[in-house]
């Protein structure tokens, strides 16, 4: 390569010769060659990745970004034709403007774009002297060599040009970027024909200012320079003037023909910090040596790890630590959070009732009863037959023998299974898990493997206790309900425990507890961390209207868009429904929507807010209420467990999702009658009798 190093003047056939060589081996798509070496940071599935690297956290995106500044850039299948990888630059297109083509399926530009956020944010990393981290996918055609595993770290690049030039009819943006320490061997390299140009080696690329709108551009490519701001009226074309046009007149390329220029790809442009050493592989989160409680439960806890032995991105995805397929595992002891150390400095409990902090929208009904230390706020929901009901525990419950308190710090020195488990349906590369950890005892509940699942412990472990303690509270709020109602809870009792832990920042989103198969009564028990539990009507029963635009024909309840409206159109729908073809009434339903003037367009607000407390219990009842209602749970502690009791009918489960144990009935029997001797407050009465009705009208109202 002397030849080109010594003489920066090359004739144009030189640098043709040079980019004749440099592109002799590309290939578009597999098979490709091996690579010289192996990636020190891979991953197989797009959660492990996101999950684990501090630079690279988008789902879905192609960047990612914080703060202002590209963090990581993911390249895969979707390239442009003109993408450019070899071992040490890489040219990509700016990502979004496209839209899929309708015939064709394929991703076609949506007009013109132009420089947006991501480019900002690298000019950003440009003028900080920012790096950014460049991953390939397994499916990109322009590496020279094959990755190895799905998704492959490449290594620090520094963003160098960003320019905007025309591909078919429409403007792109384009990055130039470079990989940080040209010193450093390049893994993907491919073995048979190594890179032998050297960024710096050949002349500088060719920068002219242009003669019509006098910006600077830089050629890029052989066929000659052009400006490249998009504004100028001599954007994108070659001048006759060029001694590389053959033409008398300015013209566009023909794309077919552009031919990278070998000064602008071998480029070199030096950073202050070209050799620092900056990690692909993330600082791994270590406990410190002061038994902290809730240290290991933090956030950082539940973030991947990079395995040391094979590079693998590996999520956090059970209670006791981090597993490789490898064999590599990282196991941590926990400390203990004691219960005392949850308790809220401005909301002391005592043994008196503790008072609420739920919060609801004014169509729901509220009534209140004091029984056995727990405040029992039980909340109509209009249009509904069921209730939901928060049993809010004071001082003596939390405290009482084998209680949450126990039951907590118990939960903690065991390891009762923990796990998070896969979401079924879920689009992303590699599948995607749960955040929060969960298990499963008694009767397997579908949505997780029967192998998950385990027989009832002792009735002294916490997930027996809180099965036993949760059947009583049932009960309790069922008093109030139909004769039916409670002779069905007592010929179905709970038969199942779903045990959830959330670790700091983990949360569960909304969500139903309808599936099939399933009771229509489902208590809670929250231990730990106080959370907030918001209940909202889900989008298409608010909205009236589906996503794909077809009208919900099940009867509107109050609160929602147009229920006068749609409550209106109730009986006549009902009617049309039995007279006329199923595609006659399917085409009436999308008619519906326009002519009330129902969109689809975002969430409904909460209906129900409440603060479910370290003890407290949440008794949901009623079919309906799963069917037009959802729930989420988050959390602002370090731990928060919570242990959900269900009806799961044995008959709704498939062959092989039974249990491989007996799974007996509540051996418990706790009776929190029993703490009313030991209660400050001692209630007038029987349980509820002295119940206080609350209508809309009430302070506790709030403007959800
Ligand atoms: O975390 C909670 O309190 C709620 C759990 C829940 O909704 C569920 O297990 O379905
Ligand atoms: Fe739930």
């Amino acid at each position: 390569m002397d030849v080109f190093t010594s003489n920066p003047s090359l004739s144009k056939e030189e640098l043709r010769n040079i980019a004749d060589k440099l592109l002799a081996h590309r290939t578009y798509g597999p098979p490709k060659p091996e690579p010289i070496g192996q990636p020190t940071v891979w991953a197989d599935a797009r959660m492990d990745l996101c999950e684990t690297l501090h630079y690279f956290r988008s789902y879905q995106g192609a960047c990612h970004s914080t703060g202002g500044f590209v963090r990581g850039f993911m390249f895969d299948k979707v390239a442009h034709l003109r993408d450019y990888i070899d071992s040490n630059v890489v040219i990509a297109r700016a990502g979004g403007g496209q839209v899929k083509d309708k015939e064709s399926g394929e991703m076609k530009a949506s007009g013109d774009q132009v420089e947006g956020t991501t480019s900002q944010n690298l000019r950003n990393c440009m003028a900080h002297y920012n790096p950014v981290v460049i991953i390939t996918g397994a499916d990109n055609p322009h590496m020279p060599s094959q990755p190895p595993h799905q998704y492959c770290v490449l290594d620090y690049f520094k963003p160098t040009h960003i320019w905007t030039e025309k591909s078919g009819k429409s403007n792109i943006v384009r990055y130039r970027l470079e990989k940080l320490n040209a010193q450093k061997i390049s893994w993907w390299s491919p073995k048979t024909h190594p890179d032998t140009i050297a960024l710096g080696s050949l002349p500088p690329p060719f920068v002219r200012s242009c003669g019509t709108c006098a910006k600077e551009s830089t050629q890029i490519y052989l066929n000659g320079w052009m400006c490249l701001s998009p504004s100028c009226p001599s954007f994108w074309l070659i001048l006759p003037s060029s001694a590389d046009s053959p033409h008398t007149s300015p013209r566009e390329p023909a794309e077919a023909d552009l031919t990278y220029d070998p000064r602008f790809l071998k480029a070199h442009t030096p950073w202050p910090n070209d050799a620092h050493e900056y990690t692909l592989k993330p600082v791994p989160a270590s406990l410190s040596h002061h038994d902290v409680p809730g240290e290991d439960t933090s956030e950082a806890f539940t973030r991947g790890l990079v395995c040391p032995d094979c590079g693998r991105c590996t999520p956090r995805l059970s209670w006791s630590g981090w597993e490789c397929p490898c064999s590599w595992t990282y196991m941590l002891p926990h400390t203990l959070i004691p219960a005392l150390s949850i308790r809220e400095p401005l909301w002391p409990l005592s043994d008196a009732y503790t008072c609420s902090r739920d919060t609801h929208s004014p169509l729901v009904r509220v009534s209140v009863s004091f029984a056995h230390g727990y405040r029992v706020n039980r909340y109509a929901i209009p249009g509904i037959d069921g209730f939901v009901t928060h049993m809010i525990a004071n001082q003596t419950v939390v405290q009482e023998r084998g209680g949450p308190d126990d039951m907590f710090e118990a939960l903690q020195g065991l390891d009762i299974g923990l796990r998070r488990r896969p979401l079924e349906g879920a689009m992303l590369k590699g599948g995607l898990f749960t955040r929060h950890l969960a298990v499963n005892y008694g009767m397997p509940y579908k949505f997780i493997a029967a192998t998950a699942s385990h027989a009832f412990p002792a009735p002294s472990h916490p997930v027996s206790a809180a099965r036993s303690r949760l059947t009583w509270a049932a009960r309790h709020c069922l008093s109030a309900a139909s004769h039916q109602d409670r002779a069905a809870f007592t010929t179905h009792p709970f038969n199942e425990v779903l045990a959830l832990c959330y670790f700091e920042s983990q949360r569960i989103s909304y969500h139903d507890d309808g599936e099939s198969g399933l009771g229509p009564t489902i208590a809670t028990l929250s231990l730990g961390a106080p959370g907030l539990m918001r209940i909202r009507l889900k989008a298409k029963h608010h909205h009236g209207v589906s996503n794909a635009g077809v009208y919900t024909p099940a009867s509107p309840v109050p609160g929602c868009i147009a229920y006068k409206a749609r409550r209106a159109l109730a009986p006549d729908l009902a009617l049309l429904k039995g007279q006329i073809s199923p595609t006659a009434f399917r085409h009436r339903l999308k008619q519906i929507p326009h002519e009330l003037g129902l969109t689809a367009r975002g969430t409904a607000r909460d209906v129900l807010a409440l603060h479910v407390a370290h003890g407290d219990v949440v008794v949901m009842h009623g079919r309906a209420l799963q069917a037009y209602y959802e729930h989420s749970v988050e959390h602002a502690g370090k731990l928060r467990f919570a242990l959900t009791a269900r009806y799961i009918d044995p008959e709704s489960l498939g062959e092989g999702e039974g249990p491989g144990y007996v799974v007996g009935g509540d051996e418990g029997g706790y009776d929190g009658g029993m703490l009313r001797e030991g209660m400050r407050v001692v209630q007038k009465g029987d349980e509820g009798a002295d119940a206080v009705e609350n209508d809309g009208g009430s302070a506790t109202q709030h403007s959800l």
